[in-house]
């Protein structure tokens, strides 16, 4: 049984990229979190609508999880990269299991238009102080190939 898992939010597809060749290559859950309410498809509307939920620390409701988070030790953590910090999905699952995700590994993961991770990994290291937060990988769209992907993890000491 795997003590990994692969948790991610996608808006346009990229990061579910990503999340799916990670788990491929770990032989790791996978686990899609979305939201009640879908963003808007258009552009600008969800740019729009990040922003300002961004500046609220809103936390949209999710689907709920049908999977115990404490059979893991090492948790990846996904998201587009949305001004800069994780979209507000991946805020609410943190917030409702920050007691899962206590002493135990985790690995962000993102993809972005050019700004790299922001401050992805500072935002999740601050939401879970008592976690070990490994380094993790930002793509530029779903460039991440299946090597660059192996290679980060055999960097890691994950695979
Ligand atoms: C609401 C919104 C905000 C974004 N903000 C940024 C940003 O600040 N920096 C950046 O490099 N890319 C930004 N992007 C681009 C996305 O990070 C990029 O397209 C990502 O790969 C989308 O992932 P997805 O297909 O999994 O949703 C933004 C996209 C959206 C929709």
């Amino acid at each position: 049984m795997s003590n990994t898992l692969i948790v991610y939010y996608s808006h346009s597809g990229n990061t579910r990229k990503m999340a799916q060749i990670i788990a491929e290559q770990l032989h790791a859950d996978c686990l899609e979190i979305i939201p009640q309410k879908p963003y808007p498809q258009a552009y600008n509307a969800v740019v729009n609508q990040a922003k300002h939920e961004i500046s609220q620390n809103y936390q949209p409701d999710i689907k709920d999880i049908q999977i115990d988070l404490n059979k893991y030790s090492t948790i990846f953590i996904g998201s587009p990269n949305w001004w800069s910090t994780i979209a507000p999905p991946i805020l609410t699952f943190i917030m409702q299991n920050q007691n899962h995700l206590t002493n135990k590994e985790i690995v962000p993961f993102c993809t972005h238009g050019g700004g790299g991770f922001g401050h992805i990994p500072q935002d999740i290291k601050k939401l879970c102080p008592q976690s070990k937060i490994l380094t993790g990988l930002a793509s530029y769209d779903s460039t991440a190939s299946n090597t660059d992907i192996h290679k980060w993890l055999t960097k890691i000491n994950i695979l």
